[in-house]
C-alpha cells in the first residue's frame, strides 16, 4: 500500500481524511518537526501539507517553511498544499517553491482523492523516467537466462563494488569485454574512464609503450612525451584483453604495476602513481602456460584474484534463441526492417549449430539475415544454414516451385563452398556466369554478392 504523509494540525480534518483515504497507508504529522522526521523515516511519494501550521496557524509562514524543507530533502516528493479558501497568494507561492498542486479548504474528499491519486501516478511516471535515464542495471545489458550466465552475472555484480583484480575466462566472442564494461559500470569508478587494450593485436615491441607511455627521445620517433593506456585509465578501469598473449619481458613490468600501482614510462626515470582497477581476459589456459613457462605464475595469481568463467554459447543452448530475438530487434531497428521472428527450421538449425564464434558469430548471422530477409520470418537459409536445413522443408508440391526452391538452395550451397567467388560458384553449378547472374536475379537471392 502506498504511504501518504498528511501534515495537518486540525484533528477534525485528520479524522475526515482517515475515513476518506482508505486506500493508502496514512502517516499524520501536526507540525513541521514531526513532518520532517516522518518524511525521513517513511519517504512518502506524496504529502498533503496544510500551510497554516503551529506556531503560526493563521499565516502560511510555517507551512511554506515546511514545504521548502521537504523540497530540499526529497525534491521528487509530490506535495499538495492545502490552504484557506481565500489564500490564493500563498497557494501560488507554494507552487513557486515546488509544490505539485494546491487545494483550497473546505476539504471535499472526492476531489482531494483524485488529486492525490494523480500525484502518485505522476510520481511513478517520473521515477520510471529517471530510472530509464540512469540506465538499467549494467548487467541488464547481458542477455541470457541460462544458469551458467546467471552465475557469471551474480559473481560479477558482487565483485564490481570492490577494487579486486578480475580475470575473465572464455572463448572468443563469449562476451568478455561486455562483462568487463558491465563490471566497470556497476563499480564506484563508473564515472571514470574505461580503457581497453588487446594485447594480442599490438606487436610485442610496441605493447610496452602503448601500455605505459614513453618519454620524449626514448626511442627513434618518440617526438614528445606520451601517456600510455594505464595512465589514461587513471580513476577508472583498465581492461587487458588477451593477457595470455603478453610477452614474458612485459609480464614482469605488469606484475610490478599490479603490486605497487606505480608505472614508469618507457625511457623515464620517475615513478608515476596510478589509481586503476584492472580486469583481464583470455581464452588461453594460463595454468598450462605457466607450467610451460610461457606465462609467469606469480602474474597469473595476481591477475586472477577472482576468476569468472564465461560459458561458450553451445553450453547455453537455452540462450541461443533469446539472444537471436534480441539481435533481431536490434537489427530491425538499425536497418528499418520489420522481421517478426524465426521459422521452425531456423530455430532448429540455430539450436544444432556449434557456434565456435559464440555470440559474435550469432550476431553476424542475424545481421545479414535481417538485411536479406524479405519475409516476415527468418529462415535457416537466411542464416546461411543451407546444409543443416531439413530435407523435408519443401513447402510446395507444385513442381515448378519445388525446382525453384531447390535451385535457390543449390546456388547458396555452391556460393558458400566457393567462398563467395562468383566464377567458382558458376563452375560448381555447371553454368556460365551470366546464367548464374540471371538465376540470382530471378530468385531474388540478394545475399549472393561477391565479397
Ligand atoms: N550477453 C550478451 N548479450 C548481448 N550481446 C552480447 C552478449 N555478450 C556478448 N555480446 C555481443 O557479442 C559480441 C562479442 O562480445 P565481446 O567482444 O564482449 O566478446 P569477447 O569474449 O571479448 O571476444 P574476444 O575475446 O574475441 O575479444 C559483442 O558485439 C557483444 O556486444
Amino acid at each position: 500500500m502506498e504511504k501518504l504523509l498528511i501534515v495537518e494540525d486540525d484533528l477534525g480534518i485528520q479524522k475526515q481524511l482517515k475515513w476518506g483515504l482508505e486506500g493508502y497507508e496514512l502517516v499524520f504529522a501536526e507540525d513541521r518537526q514531526t513532518a520532517i522526521s516522518l518524511l525521513r523515516r517513511h519517504e512518502p511519494k506524496v504529502v498533503t501539507l496544510d500551510l497554516g501550521l503551529p506556531p503560526d496557524p493563521a499565516n502560511a509562514s510555517e507551512g511554506l517553511a515546511t514545504l521548502s524543507e521537504i523540497m530540499t530533502l526529497a525534491p521528487n516528493t509530490k506535495v499538495i498544499c492545502v490552504t484557506g479558501n481565500s489564500d490564493k497568494a500563498n497557494a501560488l507561492k507554494a507552487i513557486e517553491l515546488g509544490a505539485y498542486d494546491f487545494y483550497q479548504k473546505p476539504v471535499e474528499m472526492d476531489t482531494l482523492a483524485i488529486i492525490i491519486g494523480r500525484a502518485f501516478h505522476v510520481a511513478d511516471l517520473e521515477a520510471e523516467n529517471r530510472n530509464l535515464q540512469l540506465g538499467e542495471n549494467p548487467f541488464g545489458t547481458i542477455i541470457g537466462s541460462s544458469p551458467a550466465i546467471q552465475k557469471a552475472c551474480k559473481l560479477s555484480e558482487r565483485i564490481a563494488k570492490a577494487d579486486i583484480t578480475t580475470l575473465l575466462l572464455g572463448e572468443s566472442g563469449t562476451g568478455k569485454e561486455v562483462f568487463a564494461r558491465a563490471i566497470h559500470d556497476a563499480s564506484p569508478r563508473a564515472r571514470g574512464p574505461f580503457v581497453a587494450i588487446n594485447c594480442a593485436s599490438i606487436p610485442d615491441n610496441l605493447l610496452e609503450s602503448e601500455l605505459f607511455g614513453y618519454e620524449k627521445g626514448a626511442f627513434t620517433g618518440a617526438a614528445k612525451q606520451t601517456k600510455g593506456k594505464v595512465e589514461f585509465a587513471n580513476g577508472g578501469t583498465l581492461f587487458l584483453d588477451e593477457i595470455g598473449d603478453m610477452p614474458l619481458n612485459l609480464q614482469a613490468k605488469m606484475l610490478r604495476f599490479l603490486q605497487e600501482r606505480v608505472i614508469e614510462r618507457v625511457g623515464g626515470r620517475s615513478e608515476i602513481s596510478v589509481d586503476v582497477r584492472v580486469i583481464c581476459a583470455t581464452h588461453r589456459n594460463l595454468p598450462d602456460m605457466a607450467k610451460q613457462e610461457k606465462f609467469r605464475e606469480d602474474l597469473y595469481y595476481r591477475v586472477g584474484e577472482v576468476t569468472i568463467e564465461l560459458p561458450a554459447l553451445r553450453e547455453r543452448s537455452g540462450d541461443v534463441v533469446v539472444l537471436a530475438k534480441h539481435f533481431l530487434n536490434v537489427f530491425n531497428k538499425e536497418f528499418g526492417q520489420n522481421v517478426r521472428g524465426f521459422s521452425e527450421d531456423a530455430i532448429k538449425a540455430m539450436l544444432n549449430h556449434e557456434w565456435t564464434g559464440n555470440i559474435r558469430e550469432l550476431q553476424n548471422k542475424l545481421k545479414s539475415a535481417v538485411i536479406i530477409s524479405d519475409a516476415s520470418l527468418i529462415t535457416a537459409d537466411d542464416l546461411g544454414f543451407y546444409d543443416e536445413a531439413d530435407e523435408d522443408d519443401i513447402t510446395e508440391l507444385n513442381l515448378k516451385a519445388v525446382r525453384e526452391q531447390a535451385e535457390g538452395k543449390a546456388i547458396r550451397m555452391a556460393f558458400a563452398q566457393a567462398k563467395h567467388n562468383i566464377s567458382r560458384t558458376a563452375e560448381l553449378l555447371g553454368v556460365t556466369r551470366p546464367t548464374l547472374y540471371s538465376l540470382i536475379e530471378k530468385y531474388n537471392l540478394k545475399d549472393i554478392k561477391p565479397d
